[in-house]
């Protein structure tokens, strides 16, 4: 039985570096992957872009409102002498509730199985769209851990701009467009940069 698998973390915990991995190890053996990430995650265009150099090439650039189930049908029917076995979807956290469901689909009606990567909240510690809905309907699920700067693992991401850290934003600004970064956080340095940004508030 196919499967809709969910494996989340703060940024620089290896999502991208582990799809990456993953697509290795299947298409080594002669079973074939398909890459998929949403177009509003402008970083590398139409590659997955791991921190440590690793990359690959994006397969399905999918559009908000688009049908991801329809695209990933048109993909497999274009190659017929193909045999695929799991999609593989960076950036997930972005899809709309609508393509996690499609996802679904695929895992449950098409029976190719379906694993995704993304964040678990925003820079507010909210959840996106995407990741609401795959905490929903995934069957499994698997933090990837990183490391905060005091050691601790970090859940949360702190984003800055022009190198101050901001609790008021978009929920998407792409890393490193215009001045904005980010560092993953355990809970206490994240209310720590919280409390420094606003004064001391409730959470
Ligand atoms: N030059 C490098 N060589 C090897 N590993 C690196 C390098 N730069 C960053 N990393 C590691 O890569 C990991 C982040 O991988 P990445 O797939 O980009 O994460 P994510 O997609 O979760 O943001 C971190 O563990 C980081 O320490
Ligand atoms: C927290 C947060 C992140 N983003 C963006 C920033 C990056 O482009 C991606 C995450 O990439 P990674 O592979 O996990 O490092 O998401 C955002 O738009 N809004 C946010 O609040």
């Amino acid at each position: 039985m196919a499967k809709l698998h969910f494996k989340y973390g703060a940024m620089n915990s290896g999502k991208s570096d582990t799809l990456i991995k993953t697509a290795y190890n299947y298409e080594e053996r002669g079973l074939g992957t398909i890459t998929v990430k949403p177009a509003v995650d402008t970083k590398g265009e139409d590659w997955v872009l791991a921190r440590g150099g690793a990359k690959r090439r994006v397969d399905v650039l999918i559009e908000s409102g688009h049908d991801l189930r329809e695209e990933i049908k048109a993909f497999i029917a274009a190659r017929p002498e193909r045999n695929f076995h799991v999609v593989l979807v960076d950036e997930s956290q972005f899809l709309d509730r609508d393509q996690i469901d499609q996802l679904f689909l695929v895992a449950k009606n098409d029976q190719i199985s379906v694993i995704c990567y993304g964040l678990r909240t925003d820079f507010l510690a909210c959840q996106f769209p995407g990741s609401s809905r795959l905490f929903e309907l995934a069957d499994n699920f698997e933090k990837l851990p990183t490391m905060c700067r005091c050691g601790s693992q970090a859940e949360f991401n702190c984003r800055s701009v022009n190198g101050a850290f901001v609790f008021e934003g978009d929920q998407v600004a792409i890393d490193g467009a215009g001045r904005v970064t980010y560092e993953s956080l355990c809970g206490t340095c994240y209310l720590d940069e919280k409390a420094q940004a606003l004064g001391p508030a409730l959470f």
